[in-house]
C-alpha cells in the first residue's frame, strides 16, 4: 500500500477537519485552528480564544474524522479522554494542542502456513499478534479472552498454546472437551476435563486443586527470589476455558473458594511468572473476580464488539467511536498494558494458520 506523506496526511487532515467538524463556521480558512503532523502523532492547535469548547467531545469528534480519513494509511489510537499537550515555545494563543497518537498502517493479520517453519524464525520469547504487533510472553503477567460463540477463542488459544508449548509450563483446564482437550492429547500436555460420573461441584474442585499447586509454585519460587532477586522462571501457565459456564451451576461456597484461589494466583503470580490465561463468552464480575481482571495485562474480545460487551474487560474505553473493528473470524480489540506497547485499545486480528 502507498504511503501517505506527512505533508498529504496534514492537508487530508486539514480539509477533512475544515468540513466535517462543524464549530460554527470555525476552519484553518478563518484561522482558527491549525494541524501539525509528525511519525507519532498530529496536534490539532487552536486558536485561542476560540468560538469553540477544548473539551472531551471536541476531542472525540477529532477523532472520529481522522479516523475515518486516514484510513487504512493510519490507525489512529483511541483515548479515554482530550490529550492536551503544551506547546510552550508558542504565543499564548497557541500554546496548547490537543494529540492524535497514531501507528503507522493498519493492523494486519499475519497468515501462517506452515506453523513449524513460521516459529523457526521467530526469536525465543516472542508471541507474535499481527504483523506490526509482538508482545514478549514474559511481559504477559495474565491474559483474557472474551468472546462470543463462534468468535474465534479457541482458535486463538490453540494458536497461542502453539507458540507457548516449547517455553512454558502449561496446565490446561477444558470444561467443553472441545478444541483444547485435542490439542492438549495431541501434544502430550496436561488437561483437566469433566468426567461424566462427577458433579460440577467435584469438577471445580480439581479445578482449585489446580490452582492451589499453581500457588505451591508461587511461593517455591518466592523463596528463590528471596535469596536471589534474579532468578529466573519458566512461565507456569494455567489456562482455563469457558469461566462463566465453569461456575455457573456450583455451590456459592465452592464459587467463592474457587473466587479466592483465583484472586491469588493472579496477585502473587505476577511477580514469580505464573500466569492465567482465562478465556469466557463473557466476563463479569459474576464470571471473573475484579481483582483478576485488574491483574491482566493483556485483554482481548473476539466477535461481537460494543460498549455491553466491552465494559468490563475494557472499563477505559468509555465510546467506540472512530474505532475501525476489522471483519471477519478471530477480529476484534486487544489492549497490552506492558509498558512497552501503547496501552490504547487497538483494533485486533488473530492469525490464521493451517492444521497444527
Ligand atoms: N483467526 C482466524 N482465522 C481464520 N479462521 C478463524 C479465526 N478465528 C476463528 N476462525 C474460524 O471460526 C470458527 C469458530 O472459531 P472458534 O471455534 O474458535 O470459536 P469460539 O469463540 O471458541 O466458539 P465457542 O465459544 O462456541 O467454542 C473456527 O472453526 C475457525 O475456523
Amino acid at each position: 500500500m502507498k504511503h501517505l506523506g506527512l505533508e498529504e496526511t496534514r492537508t487530508l487532515l486539514v480539509q477533512s477537519l475544515n468540513m466535517g467538524l462543524d464549530i460554527r463556521g470555525e476552519t484553518t480558512f478563518t484561522n482558527s485552528f491549525d494541524v501539525i503532523v509528525s511519525e507519532d502523532g498530529f496536534q490539532f492547535v487552536p486558536r485561542i480564544p476560540a468560538g469553540y469548547v477544548l473539551d472531551d467531545a471536541l476531542y472525540q469528534r477529532i477523532f472520529g474524522i481522522a479516523s475515518g480519513a486516514l484510513y487504512p494509511y493510519y490507525t489512529m489510537l483511541k483515548q479515554n479522554g482530550a490529550y492536551f499537550v503544551p506547546l510552550p515555545e508558542n504565543s499564548v494563543h497557541t500554546a496548547r494542542a490537543f494529540f492524535f497518537p497514531w501507528l503507522e498502517g493498519i493492523p494486519t493479520r499475519l497468515d501462517i502456513t506452515d506453523m513449524e517453519k513460521f516459529k523457526s524464525g521467530i526469536a525465543e520469547g516472542v508471541l507474535p499478534v499481527m504483523a506490526n504487533l509482538a508482545i514478549s510472553i514474559g511481559d504477559i503477567a495474565h491474559l483474557v479472552i472474551a468472546g462470543n460463540s463462534g468468535a474465534g477463542k479457541s482458535y486463538a488459544l490453540t494458536y497461542l498454546l502453539e507458540m507457548m508449548k516449547e517455553q512454558t509450563t502449561l496446565k490446561i483446564v477444558d470444561p467443553k472437551m472441545d478444541a483444547p482437550t485435542r490439542w492438549a492429547e495431541k501434544n502430550d500436555v496436561d488437561v483437566l476435563i469433566p468426567d461424566g460420573d462427577r458433579s460440577q461441584n467435584d469438577f471445580v474442585n480439581l479445578v482449585c486443586d489446580l490452582l492451589s499447586e499453581a500457588l505451591q509454585v508461587v511461593r517455591t519460587r518466592q523463596l528463590a527470589l528471596k535469596d536471589n532477586a534474579r532468578s529466573q522462571f519458566t512461565p507456569y501457565i494455567l489456562v482455563i476455558d469457558e469461566l462463566l459456564a465453569l461456575t455457573s451451576s456450583v455451590s456459592k461456597s465452592m464459587k467463592d473458594t474457587f473466587f479466592g484461589l483465583l484472586s491469588q494466583v493472579a496477585l502473587l503470580g505476577r511477580a514469580t511468572g505464573v500466569k492465567l490465561i482465562l478465556l469466557s463468552q463473557r466476563f463479569d464480575a459474576n464470571a471473573l473476580p475484579v481483582v483478576v481482571r485488574e491483574q491482566a495485562n493483556v485483554m482481548i474480545q473476539l466477535g461481537n464488539v460494543n460498549r455491553k460487551t466491552t465494559q468490563f474487560l475494557l472499563p477505559d474505553l468509555s465510546n467506540l467511536d472512530g474505532i475501525v473493528i476489522p471483519p471477519g473470524k478471530g477480529t476484534g480489540l486487544i489492549q497490552i498494558i506492558d509498558g512497552k506497547h501503547p496501552a490504547n485499545v487497538m483494533p485486533l486480528l488473530m492469525p490464521t494458520y493451517g492444521e497444527v
